[in-house]
């Protein structure tokens, strides 16, 4: 999945994608130089805000999106939508750790369904959750913005947390993917790479201008910056 993609990966939050015109609006995003389809899952609940759930997942696949969808939990209780997820079509399964009772076995109900395993980190959530499961998690995810809503301004010490993850993770010797979410676009990416992510998660930054390709190509510039 993930691992056998290229170094920096880029992955538009259908959040502020045309809900009217769903498939469409992906296959444009896609086929303007997008990785990975990154889909916001809200309960209303574990977050103010209300969207959508394996329905929508599997009507994407059934369009016949074929990119690797990454779909993002912010819901409690979490198990019980892994299979239905899995089920639907979804490559990697990323959760809050304040939202499982029982993280370990919430990663391996992921594992085990057939999907990449990713924790997902609020700005003032501890890594620390980290530090008995890496084994497990082939992702982990941090927000940049409080999770609920796109269109939300980076919290700059989120830079900081980059740094720390990509410490952890470059230690641990593991393939892990560092991604990050919440006011990415194409004047912070360089820096935000800089600081240690590889996927890159942007709704509003892409969708919200008319010529995605536009966007996407001047993030793939930013980054090949960094590269060289
Ligand atoms: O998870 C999210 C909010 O909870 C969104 O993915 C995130 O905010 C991306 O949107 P934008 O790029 O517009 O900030």
């Amino acid at each position: 999945m993930l691992e056998t993609l290229q170094k920096y990966l880029i992955a538009p939050s259908i959040l502020s994608a045309d809900f009217a015109r769903l498939g469409e609006d992906v296959d444009r995003v896609l086929a303007s130089g997008a990785d990975v389809v990154h889909f916001d899952v809200m309960d209303n609940h574990y977050v103010p805000n209300l969207t959508f759930g394996p329905m929508i997942c599997k009507a994407l696949r059934d369009y016949g999106i074929t990119a690797p969808i990454d779909v993002h939990l912010m819901v409690k209780p979490v198990d019980r939508l892994i299979p239905d997820f899995a089920e639907a079509g979804a490559s990697i399964i990323s959760f809050h750790p304040e939202a499982s009772e029982h993280i370990d076995r919430t990663l391996q109900l992921i594992k085990d369904s057939g999907c990449q395993a990713g924790l997902v980190f609020n700005p003032a959530t501890s890594l620390s959750y980290l530090e008995h499961v890496l084994d497990k998690v082939d992702v982990v995810l941090l927000m940049s913005v409080n999770p609920g809503f796109g269109g939300q301004s980076f919290i700059p010490h989120t830079l900081e947390k980059l740094r720390q993850a990509r410490k952890i993770i470059d230690d641990s010797g593991r393939n892990i993917r560092l991604e990050v979410d919440g006011g990415v676009g194409v004047d912070n990416i360089a820096e935000i790479a800089e600081a240690g992510a590889d996927m890159f998660v942007s709704g509003s930054a892409i969708f919200n201008q008319p010529d995605y390709k536009a966007v996407i190509d001047a993030m793939r510039s930013e980054l090949a910056k960094v590269e060289s």
